[in-house]
């Protein structure tokens, strides 16, 4: 573990955000951190409890654009909580600077540069890192992350998804192709920017699926399943928008490939996740209310007719985004996973 009187600079890339608020939060209770730097592109230097009033009285910091050069004067590692494509234009510039980065973008995540222009509809202009660059799920990934430069966070419905399905997948009690995903997030999973979808006479009090057969999450859910299962594994995904602020709940099925009944399967995923401060499998159906503003990620299993149904969910902000930042931060620092993180 590094030094305890040497507190570890941040950056704050993208400061004026959803997923950036959450950060702030936590590191500001993280012992061994220091916020010395946030950015925006407001050229006014707005204080960050201007852009975010609760934040009043406990940190006071003006926004700043995104200089690397200055960055790297007064950072160590740097959050990038920006859009797909404003991360990839930023990452390279910092690194070069030798700042570390955690991404919260897309970015990074995939491993071919023609899978992401596929999906995300832009040329990648960082191809060659791609493929070369950590998952940032811990639970998965844990041992590959310390020491690493860049890691690429995961999406809050892969999250989610990767993490109810992996324990079967890889115990082989699951067919791999044809599982289906139907996720539900809070409006807060789109960002703080305007969107037609997520004005509030939009979505409130409605309940609509969207991007069916063409959401970005779904190569992500494809590239890591079958990188840790070691099958090909396709999934179908529907994402839904549902009238709250923030919770993501995920419920998948699956053929069942074993006659494993349904307490052995839940006694296989307590198994995958032992020793996981974050996972708590259950037996009753998991509630985004019970992990709202918490690093948890609740999740059960079902089996019925010889369909296997696992119910997952976490809040989109903080395991989906913000918390599973910080546990990969604290990974790629050498400090406790769960520093700052636990309730
Ligand atoms: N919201 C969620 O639940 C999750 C989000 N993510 C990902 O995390 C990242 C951040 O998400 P979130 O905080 O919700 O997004 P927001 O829309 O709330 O914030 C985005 C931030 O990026 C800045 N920004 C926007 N466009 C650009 C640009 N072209 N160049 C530079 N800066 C820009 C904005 O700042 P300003 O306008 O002040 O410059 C703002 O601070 C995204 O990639 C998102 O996909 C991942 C998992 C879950
Ligand atoms: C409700 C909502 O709109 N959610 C977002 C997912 C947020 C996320 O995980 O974003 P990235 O993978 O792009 O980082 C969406 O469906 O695009």
């Amino acid at each position: 573990m590094p030094s305890s009187t040497k507190k570890t600079r941040v950056a704050i890339i993208g400061a004026t955000g959803y997923t950036a608020l959450e950060l702030i939060r936590i590191l500001l209770r993280h012992p061994h951190v220091e916020i010395t730097v946030a950015t925006t592109r407001q050229e006014d230097a707005p204080q960050l409890s201007e852009i975010h009033p609760s934040l009043r009285n406990r940190i006071d910091l003006a926004c700043t654009l995104l200089n690397p050069q200055e960055i790297a004067q007064a950072a160590d590692v740097a959050f990038t909580c920006l859009p797909h494509t404003a991360s990839m234009e930023a990452i390279p510039k910092l690194l070069a600077e030798n700042v570390k980065v955690i991404d919260l973008s897309a970015d990074y995540r995939l491993v071919d540069p023609e899978v992401y222009e596929q999906w995300y509809g832009h040329v990648h202009t960082d191809p060659t890192r791609l493929g070369t660059i950590v998952y940032g799920l811990p639970e998965l990934y844990a041992d590959q992350i310390p020491g690493q430069d860049l890691v690429a966070n995961p999406g809050c419905y892969t999250s989610t998804s990767i993490l109810g399905l992996a324990p079967l997948l890889c115990g082989g009690h699951i067919d791999p192709v044809g599982i289906c995903i139907d996720g539900k997030s809070g409006v807060s999973g789109a960002g703080r920017s305007p969107k037609m979808i997520t004005l509030f006479p939009e979505c409130n009090e409605s309940v609509m699926a969207y991007s069916v057969g063409n959401h970005r999450h779904t190569p992500e859910i494809d590239q890591v399943l079958s990188d840790v299962s070691g099958k090909e594994v396709e999934v179908v995904f529907t994402p839904h928008l549902i009238p709250m602020d923030r919770g993501l709940q995920c419920s998948m099925y699956a053929r069942a490939s074993s006659d494993a009944s349904e307490k052995e399967m839940l006694e296989v995923m307590r198994k995958f996740y032992e020793n996981k401060p974050f996972i708590r499998v259950i037996e009753a159906l998991p509630r985004t209310k019970d992990v709202a503003h918490t690093n948890f990620c609740d999740m059960t299993v079902r089996v019925s007719r010889g369909t296997v149904q696992v119910f997952s969910v976490l809040d989109n902000l903080i395991k989906g985004a913000s918390g599973v930042a910080v546990q990969n931060f604290n990974l790629m620092c050498g400090y406790d996973e769960t520093t700052g993180l636990l309730p």
